[in-house]
């Protein structure tokens, strides 16, 4: 992973809100990142705080695929996904691939709010670590 990171934000419609306003919270951070997300949350994130956020499809219509499909390419570092733990969706299968695909892929993801603050707030967000060369660092 470069400085520089790769972050995909991605919410449900119940949890929209809660990441528009933790966008906003870390918006100077953010502002030095490459952001993308799904159709509808990447347009509330860019309209809430004027960050600029390259958009896919909306979720349901294929949006989780695609980020899934870039995080198998290695085009992702970061995925914070305010997933809605109340309310069943009909991507429901979508949802799951992907986060499969990021435990796979060694993405960083935050759920929620709490997890996605202690993200930003690490001494790695800014560094160039890479999770490989942290296990060669840390082996045996
Ligand atoms: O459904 C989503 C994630 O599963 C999010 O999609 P939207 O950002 O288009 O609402």
């Amino acid at each position: 992973m470069k400085a520089r990171k790769r972050i995909a934000l991605v919410a449900h419609d119940a949890m929209k809100p809660a990441l528009v306003a933790w966008a906003a919270r870390n918006r100077e951070v953010l502002a030095r990142h490459e952001l993308w997300g799904t159709g509808t949350t990447g347009g509330k994130v860019a309209e809430g705080t004027g960050l600029e956020v390259k958009r896919l499809k909306s979720g349901p219509l294929g949006g989780d695929q695609q980020i899934g499909a870039m995080i198998a390419e290695g085009e992702l570092d970061i995925l914070v996904f305010f997933s809605d733990p109340l309310t069943a969706m009909p991507h429901d299968v979508d949802v799951k691939a992907l986060l499969r695909i990021s435990t796979l892929g060694q993405v960083v993801v935050a759920c929620n709010a709490a997890t996605a603050d202690f993200v930003v707030a690490s001494s790695l967000f800014d560094s160039d670590y890479t999770p490989q060369e942290f296990e060669a660092a840390h082996a045996g």
